[in-house]
């Protein structure tokens, strides 16, 4: 039996590759598409401007885009994926939950809210939980599950493999964020070609924030954030997919590269559909990772960490992540997926 799954903001850059990843699924079988006023009532191939190297599934270029409504949903729809722009969620994922959908979210709205799970199902599946807590609060049938910012989600897996292996005080990172995490018209040719422009809107306050929830701990009742100090400073260069970053760590334990290593390479993966073969690929050579060469490892659900050097206190390392799928699409489809293996679908 699948599971019946809607898309809100469908014909967006990340609604695009949620039909690409939800199409083929086992597991899930998409049963409603919503975008904004001027696309409702359009059949999705009229409506949506397909952008993405593989062609538009026939199934869903005949189905007709509805409004972004629960009303507009039918009801046996099980499982809802949203990718709206953030203000637009921030007003519409609520009034879902409250009908008694479950909602996996790409959106950036309520990524910190206390009662708001916020995982990387890899990194804290146990987190999922806090939707107990949710909706003793709300009263909501449904649930709200966000998924991290796709720069969150390219460094913390590493982060969490250095943090168990020799915990960690304090986290710097640096970024080179492709156009595509902009969505199409985020930065205009004139503005990147020949360039790289040091500042992406609330990207830094995000990194810093969400990374310290991510690799909190959960109690049953709330989730305690790491105590690290995390600064943050993101940039956007002319690559079309993939952000690779700059992280450098104080460890509270001595750490060698070897270990660093070790430890990176042998943080477990999941047995989920989307789960990458190996969630980390640790790379010997010095100039790598690159966003080219390494963005679409495991169908793009890899992350790709390299450059690891001891420093004064801690350990410097570069990481890279496919940003529209590990860092948005992909990441609410495993997080679909980990609601349905824990039993909330
Ligand atoms: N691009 C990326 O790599 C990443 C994006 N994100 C986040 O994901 C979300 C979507 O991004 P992206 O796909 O790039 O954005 P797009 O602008 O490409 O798509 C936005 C989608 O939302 C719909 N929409 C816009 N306004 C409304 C409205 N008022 N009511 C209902 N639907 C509306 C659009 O419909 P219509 O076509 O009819 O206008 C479209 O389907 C954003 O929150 C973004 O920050 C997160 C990580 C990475
Ligand atoms: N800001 C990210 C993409 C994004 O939309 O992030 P968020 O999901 O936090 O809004 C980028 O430009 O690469």
């Amino acid at each position: 039996m699948t599971v019946r799954a809607g898309i809100l903001g469908a014909t967006g850059a990340v609604g695009q590759r949620l039909i690409q990843l939800l199409e083929p699924h086992p597991e899930f079988e998409i049963a409603a598409l919503t975008a904004s006023e001027d696309s409702a009532g359009k059949r999705y191939d009229e409506a949506a401007k397909w952008r993405i190297d593989v062609p538009i599934p026939d199934s869903v270029a005949e189905m007709t885009v509805g409004a972004t409504t629960p009303e507009d949903v039918p009801d046996d729809v099980d499982l809802i994926f949203s990718s709206l722009p953030s203000s637009v969620g921030e007003e519409v994922e609520p009034a879902f939950c409250e009908a008694g959908y479950i909602v996996s979210s790409n959106s950036s709205n309520a990524r910190a809210d206390d009662d708001v799970p916020l995982t990387i199902p890899e990194v804290n599946a146990d987190h999922i939980d806090l939707i107990e807590v949710q909706r003793d609060e709300r009263g909501w049938d449904g649930a709200l599950v966000k998924n991290p910012n796709c720069s969150t989600i390219t460094m913390v897996p590493p982060l969490a493999a250095l943090d168990e292996a020799f915990g960690l005080d304090r986290i710097t990172v640096s970024t080179l964020q492709a156009v595509s995490g902009a969505g199409y018209s985020g930065v205009t040719s004139m503005e990147i070609i020949d360039n790289a422009i040091p500042h992406i809107g609330g990207e830094e306050r995000k990194m810093e924030t969400e990374s310290r929830k991510l690799l909190g701990e959960f109690d049953g009742a709330e989730v305690s954030w790491h105590g690290a100090r995390v600064d943050a400073s993101c940039n956007r260069i002319p690559t079309l997919d993939g952000h690779l970053e700059n992280v450098w760590t104080d460890t509270e334990a001595d750490a060698t590269v070897e270990e660093a290593k070790e430890a990176m390479r042998s943080y477990p993966t999941l047995d989920l559909h989307s789960s990458p073969e190996q969630l980390i690929h640790v790379f010997e050579q010095p100039d790598r990772p690159q966003p080219r060469l390494d963005r679409d490892a495991d169908n793009g659900m890899a992350i790709a960490a390299g450059g690891i050097q001891e420093t004064d206190g801690g350990l410097q390392f570069n990481c890279l992540a496919h940003n529209t799928l590990r860092g948005a699409a992909g990441a609410s489809v495993l997080n679909g997926e980990l609601l349905l293996e824990r039993g909330y679908l």
